[in-house]
């Protein structure tokens, strides 16, 4: 199974974020999606969770050499921003994942197995899940959607929020996930997306670019990233205001 993204283009206002962006990304990599601020990685998983339409290209699923549309069911998304209600708590918020989702999902756990998987303690799984910190918003967040484990993953900054040991837990969380799904994280992070890729995505100027696996653990990866980012067509600074 492929993602295949095709002469991707987006505009905002008259401002085009995507311009010809072609890329396939394959069941059973992970893809760490690296750009500077504002380049479009955000806007790029929303138009393949279908969020957000587009001018033109396409992004279809290949099965079976026959490329097809897809449901939104068969994206995950987690958002870097958590979002949670509020008035659930983390226990009934899986749960009631589970009971919305259990037709699509495999060897179905308790609520109380997925939640100790992200380290959230037995006593915080019963409490309102406004009085949790972000970073277990984004724990209860990112298991509810890898434990449907959707075909294709969209992690945008996973990890930024997790202490040590949850980033440890989760980035072992996105590995077993990568035999199943098509998995593309977006990250700041390059140390991470070293750790945890099998290949880096570069989303600059609106298009995308594939980095060889090969590169991704030579001595000069950084410096050669900086450079491929630096190379400006009009900028890519956030300019929203
Ligand atoms: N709803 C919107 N309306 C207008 N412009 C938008 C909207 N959403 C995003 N943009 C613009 O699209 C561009 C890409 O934004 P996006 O959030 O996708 O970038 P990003 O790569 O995720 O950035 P960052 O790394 O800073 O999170 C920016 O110039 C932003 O101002």
């Amino acid at each position: 199974m492929k993602l295949v993204i095709d002469h991707l283009e987006k505009e905002f206002k008259g401002k085009q974020v995507i311009k010809d962006a072609s890329f396939e990304f394959q069941k059973g990599r992970i893809y760490g999606l690296l750009g500077r601020n504002g380049a479009g990685k955000t806007t790029l998983f929303n138009c393949i969770s279908k969020d957000l339409s587009y001018e033109n290209g396409s992004i279809l699923l290949e099965k079976e050499d026959k490329l097809e549309d897809y449901k939104e069911t068969d994206i995950g998304l987690v958002h870097a921003t958590p979002n949670v209600p509020d008035f659930m708590t983390g226990y009934e918020f899986i749960k009631f994942f589970i009971d919305m989702n259990q037709h699509q999902m495999k060897n179905i756990r308790t609520p109380d197995a997925y939640l100790a998987k992200v380290g959230i303690k037995k006593e915080d799984r019963h409490r309102l899940m406004k009085e949790y910190s972000h970073g277990m918003r984004n724990k209860v967040q990112m298991i509810a959607t890898m434990m449907i484990q959707p075909p294709i993953l969209l992690l945008d900054e996973p990890l930024t929020s997790f202490d040590v040991v949850a980033a440890h837990e989760v980035k072992e969380l996105i590995l077993s996930m990568k035999s199943e799904s098509v998995v593309i994280f977006s990250t700041h992070i390059l140390q991470l997306a070293q750790d945890l890729c099998d290949e880096i995505v570069l989303l600059h100027n609106g298009e995308l670019k594939g980095i060889p696996a090969s590169r991704i653990h030579d001595a000069d990866f950084e410096s050669e990233i900086v450079r491929l980012l630096s190379d400006e067509d009009g900028g890519s600074e956030d300019d929203r205001n």
